[in-house]
């Protein structure tokens, strides 16, 4: 009889639990980041199910629930590494390697994910709007922002970086996006986002944030969902007079479950 080949997946955790006995010189912050990530259930299962990331459960999740993705839809996936969102949103949409209808951006290398090529460059860099509407060959139906930026161990500074990632990905969706289309980011409980909000909300039809269970209950990330795109001759994004927003109000009202706690990567 012949064996059964071992699961990558498994092979890597197994290569990782040798590594946290031998470092003894580990600090006990990063062996504890360690043996969290081996132990969590989404990290064994995206190992099982071949995915790049334990993050490509949060779209899943996402998109199981609010049903964003369809096939042949137009998806620009920005901070797209190590793949996770790339693999998900190419699958649910059918974007193939001959026929790609998926791009994503990243600044880290990331192996090429079939039907989703991915642009190496910075998007904040002012030449990556325009590269990404070339490669995509067309407006996109739907937005996905994961971005987070480095961290900086101060909490405040990582929080004001990928605000601003989320207020960038924000405004370039509302210059890029198909009416109808969508939009759904990475963001951080209690921070200043009232304008953000007030302007996703003049100009789509629904907006909420969502926290997947696949969020880790003691992280501040959130998920900002705005759907149905009213089109840019709704007026121009930011335009009008603005109203005061409650993001508690906000939360509260949001359908998944939430928690506390720091920002995970
Ligand atoms: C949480 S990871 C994304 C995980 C991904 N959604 C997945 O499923 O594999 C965040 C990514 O955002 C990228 N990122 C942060 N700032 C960026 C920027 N200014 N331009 C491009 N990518 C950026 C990081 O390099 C990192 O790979």
């Amino acid at each position: 009889m012949t064996k059964k080949p071992e699961n990558p997946g498994s092979a890597g955790i197994r290569v990782l639990k040798t590594r946290i006995k031998k470092k003894s010189g580990l600090k006990e912050s990063s062996r504890r980041w360690l043996q969290r990530h081996i132990n969590d259930p989404y990290v064994q299962r995206s190992k099982a199910d071949g995915y790049r990331s334990r993050a490509a459960y949060k779209l899943i999740e996402i998109d199981d629930k609010h049903h964003l993705l369809k096939p042949g839809m137009k998806v620009i996936d920005l901070g797209a590494a190590p793949g996770g969102w790339c693999q998900v949103a190419a699958a649910r949409t059918k974007s193939t390697a001959e026929n790609p209808h998926v791009v994503g951006i990243d600044y880290l290398e990331m192996d090429a994910v079939p039907g989703a090529p991915v642009l190496l460059m910075d998007f904040l860099d002012p030449d990556a709007p325009q590269k990404l509407a070339e490669a995509l060959g067309g407006n996109p139906d739907v937005v996905l922002s994961d971005m987070a930026a480095p961290t900086t161990g101060h909490k405040r500074t990582d929080h004001i970086r990928t605000m601003h990632l989320c207020e960038v990905a924000a405004d370039f969706a509302l210059s890029v996006l198909k009416p109808g289309g969508h939009f759904l980011a990475k963001t951080f409980q209690g921070g200043a986002e009232n304008e953000l909000l007030s302007m996703l909300k003049k100009n789509f039809r629904s907006v909420h944030h969502v926290k997947p269970p696949a969020s880790r209950d003691e992280s501040v990330e959130l998920y900002l969902l705005a759907k149905d795109f009213k089109g840019r001759e709704a007026g121009p994004p930011s335009g009008g007079s603005e109203r005061p927003v409650d993001v508690s109000k906000d939360l509260s009202a949001r359908s998944d479950s939430e928690g506390p706690g720091d920002a995970e990567g």
